[in-house]
C-alpha cells in the first residue's frame, strides 16, 4: 500500500505563496486530518497532490510516484474534491458509468459503489434533482469506484445527514484498518477528532502543527486546541 508523501511543497501564484515548504506523510493504515482556517492552503496542497496544479517547489507523491506518473491512478487513488463537479443533466449512475469506462474499470463496480453509499434507489435520477448530501454520496461513490489504496477527500461530510456521517466515519476507519491511507481535509472538528489518527494543521500556507491526535490534543477538546493554535494565523490572506 502506498504512502502519501508531501515534501518541501510550495505553490506560488505570481508573488503570492499559497503554500510554502509543506512536508508531511500519510502512512498506510492511518487517517490524517488536514485542518486549517479558510485560505490556509489545504485545497492547494490537495490539488498539487492530485496533479490538478503544478508544484512551484517540492514534491507530492503516492508510493514515490506523482499522480501523473501512476499507470492506473483510479486504482491507486480515490479523490473527492468538490461534489459540485457532477453534470446536472446526467443521472448518478451515468456519471459513475462514464468514470468506470474512462478508468477501464468493470461496470459492475458502479452498482457496488452505488449500494455502498446508499444511492441505489436514486441512481437513475438526474443529478440536478439531488440534494447536497446525495451529490456528496455520488462523489464518494466515484472516489471508491476503482477500489483504491489511498483516499484524498476534501470536506467529505459536507451535506451528509447524521447517519451518512457515521457511515463515512466507519468507512474511513475500515479503509485504514485494511491498510489504506486516508488524507481528510475538513473544518468539521468533531468529525476529525472521531476518525483521525494524526493531524496536520496548516496556517497561512505552512504546516503549524503535525503529529498523532492523542499527543497533540491531550486534556482538552480538538476545538480548543485548534482555536488556540490558529488564533495567531487567523484571517484570510
Ligand atoms: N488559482 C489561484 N490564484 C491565486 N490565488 C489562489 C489560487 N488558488 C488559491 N489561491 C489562494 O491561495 C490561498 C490558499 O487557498 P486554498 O484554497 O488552498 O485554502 P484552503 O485552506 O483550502 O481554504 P478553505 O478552507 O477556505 O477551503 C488563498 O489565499 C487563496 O486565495
Amino acid at each position: 500500500m502506498p504512502t502519501i508523501e508531501i515534501s518541501g511543497l510550495g505553490k506560488s501564484y505570481g508573488r503570492f505563496d499559497a503554500v510554502r515548504d509543506v512536508t508531511f506523510a500519510v502512512e498506510p493504515g492511518r487517517v490524517v486530518g488536514l485542518l486549517g482556517p479558510n485560505g490556509a492552503g489545504k485545497t492547494t496542497t490537495l490539488h498539487v497532490l492530485l496533479g490538478l496544479a503544478s508544484a512551484t517547489t517540492g514534491t507530492a507523491t503516492f508510493g514515490g510516484r506523482a499522480y501523473a506518473d501512476l499507470a492506473h491512478p483510479e486504482r491507486i487513488v480515490g479523490a473527492l474534491l468538490d461534489a459540485g463537479g457532477l453534470h446536472p443533466g446526467r443521472t448518478g449512475r451515468d456519471h459513475l458509468r462514464v468514470l468506470a469506462a474512462a478508468g477501464h474499470l468493470p461496470v459492475q463496480r458502479v452498482d457496488d459503489v452505488l449500494a455502498l453509499v446508499g444511492m441505489t434507489p436514486a441512481a437513475d435520477r438526474r443529478v440536478r434533482t439531488y440534494s447536497l448530501g446525495m451529490r456528496q454520496r455520488v462523489g464518494l461513490a466515484a472516489a471508491l469506484l476503482g477500489d483504491p489504496e489511498v483516499l484524498v477527500l476534501d470536506e467529505p461530510a459536507n451535506g451528509l445527514d447524521p447517519a451518512g456521517m457515521r457511515w463515512l466515519r466507519d468507512l474511513l476507519r475500515r479503509f485504514a484498518d485494511d491498510g489504506g491511507a486516508v488524507l481528510l481535509a475538513s473544518h468539521v472538528l468533531p468529525e476529525v477528532s472521531q476518525v483521525a489518527d494524526d493531524l496536520v494543521v496548516m496556517g497561512q500556507g505552512q504546516v503549524v502543527a503535525a503529529g498523532a491526535l492523542d499527543d497533540l490534543v491531550t486534556d482538552r477538546s480538538l476545538e480548543d486546541y485548534y482555536l488556540d493554535l490558529t488564533a495567531t494565523t487567523e484571517g484570510v490572506r
